[in-house]
């Protein structure tokens, strides 16, 4: 995940992401709030990324055939104030 985000070009955390991304991490839940552009984005994706990775099976829908159980279920709900911002 980290040599990921350095391949993004992302050198240095922005301010709310010093602090979203260590308390996401933890489990806490968090209400942040900044200015456009201030990198809120990744605050919450780059610790939600982290804790999805490796849970490829536990993500799959049901396929027939295979005998393995495997279950479809929401794990992240993003909300946002806008259509603009959701597409
Ligand atoms: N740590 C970082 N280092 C360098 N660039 C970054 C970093 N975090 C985000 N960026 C870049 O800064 C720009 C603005 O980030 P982003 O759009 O995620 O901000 P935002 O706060 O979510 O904006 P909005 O309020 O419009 O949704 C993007 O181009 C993003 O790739």
């Amino acid at each position: 995940m980290v040599r990921n985000v350095e391949l993004s070009g992302y050198k240095v955390p922005t301010p709310i992401q010093r602090y979203c991304i260590p308390a996401i991490n933890m489990g806490h839940d968090v209400i942040a709030v900044a200015q456009t552009g201030s990198g809120k984005t990744a605050a919450y994706l780059i610790p939600i990324l982290n804790k999805l990775m490796g849970k490829a099976k536990k993500l799959a829908a049901p396929r027939p055939g295979i005998d393995t159980p495997v279950r479809a279920e929401p794990l992240v709900v993003i909300v946002c104030p806008s259509r603009e911002l959701a597409v």
